[in-house]
C-alpha cells in the first residue's frame, strides 16, 4: 500500500486583492522528511506556509495536513504543527518565560511541564540569565530564540520555520542545525524556508524551488544538481530564478549613486 502523505497540497491557488499570488500549487510532503523550500522574495513561501498552518483560511485547492482539511479542521492542526516566523509580534513588555507560559497554555499544557520546558530549552540557547528579563531590551537573535522555543515547547508532529535564523549567530545556527538534524531522526517532519542556501543544501531530504507563485523544481540536492548541471543550490537557484546578470546589476547600482 501507497504511503499517505503528511502535508497534500493540490491546485493551491491564492490572491491577494486582485493579484494571483500561488498560481496552482501541486505538493506531498512524506512524514520524517526535510523540505527545504526556497525561493526569490515575493515567490509565494510565507503564503504557502500560512495557508499549511491554517492562519490564511481564503484559498482555492485543496490542503491536508495531517489527514485533516486546513480549511475545516484548523484547529485540531494548529494542536499538532509547530510555527517559528522571521518575525512576529513578541509581546515585549513580556519576560522570555511569561511569553512561553501564554504560548504553553494555549496548547493546553500543564504549567509545571510549560515551566520545566522553558527553563530547560532557555538554558540550551543561552539565555538563562534572561529568562525573566523583560524582551523590549533583546536583540534581534534572541528574541529569534524564544521564537523558536515558542514553535516547538509542545513537541509537534510537524514543524514549519520561515527563515528561522534570522538575526542568530554563527554559534546558533549550528545550534538549530543540529536541532533539526535530531527533530528529524525523532521522525519529526520539517517544512523549512530560508534564503541562506548553504543550510538548506545542508539538511534538506528533498529541495522544492517556488518562482512566482509556481513549483519549478521538486527533488533532493543531487536531482537538481544533475538537472542543472551545477554544483551549488546557490547556483542552481541562480539559474532556475533567472538572475544571472548580478555583475551588472550591482554596476548599474553604482552608477546610479553618481
Ligand atoms: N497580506 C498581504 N496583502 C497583500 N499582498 C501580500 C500580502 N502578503 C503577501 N503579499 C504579497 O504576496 C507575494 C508573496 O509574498 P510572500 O510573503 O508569500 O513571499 P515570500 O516568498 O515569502 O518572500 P520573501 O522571501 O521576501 O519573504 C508578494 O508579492 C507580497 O507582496
Amino acid at each position: 500500500m501507497e504511503k499517505e502523505p503528511i502535508i497534500s497540497i493540490k491546485g493551491l491557488r491564492k490572491s491577494y486583492s486582485r493579484e494571483l499570488i500561488l498560481k496552482g500549487v501541486d505538493l506531498e510532503v512524506y512524514a520524517g522528511e526535510i523540505i527545504g523550500y526556497i525561493g526569490p522574495n515575493g515567490a509565494g513561501k510565507s503564503t504557502t506556509i500560512k495557508i499549511l498552518i491554517g492562519m490564511i483560511p481564503d484559498f482555492v485547492g485543496d490542503v491536508k495536513v495531517l489527514g485533516y482539511d486546513i480549511r475545516e479542521d484548523a484547529i485540531e492542526v494548529k494542536k499538532r504543527i509547530g510555527y517559528v516566523p522571521e518575525n512576529a509580534l513578541l509581546y515585549e513588555v513580556l519576560t522570555p518565560m511569561e511569553y512561553l507560559q501564554f504560548i504553553g497554555r494555549l496548547y493546553k499544557m500543564e504549567d509545571e511541564i510549560i515551566e520545566r520546558r522553558a527553563a530547560e530549552l532557555l538554558a540550551i540557547v543561552g539565555l538563562k540569565t534572561h529568562a525573566d528579563v523583560r524582551m523590549n531590551t533583546f536583540s534581534k537573535g534572541m528574541r529569534q530564540k524564544v521564537l523558536l522555543i515558542s514553535g516547538l515547547i509542545h513537541n509537534p508532529d510537524i514543524i514549519f520555520l520561515d527563515e528561522p535564523l534570522s538575526g542568530l549567530d554563527a554559534n546558533a545556527v549550528i545550534l538549530v542545525k543540529e536541532i533539526l538534524a535530531q527533530l528529524k531522526a525523532a521522525g519529526k517532519t520539517i517544512f523549512y524556508s530560508s534564503h541562506i542556501m548553504d543550510v538548506v543544501e545542508k539538511i534538506s531530504d528533498r529541495i522544492v524551488i517556488i518562482n512566482q507563485g509556481t513549483i519549478i523544481a521538486n527533488g533532493t540536492f543531487e536531482e537538481l544538481k544533475e538537472k542543472a548541471h551545477s554544483g551549488t543550490l546557490e547556483h542552481i537557484f541562480q539559474g532556475l530564478t533567472g538572475d544571472a546578470e548580478t555583475e551588472t546589476r550591482a554596476h548599474d547600482f553604482l552608477q546610479a549613486l553618481r
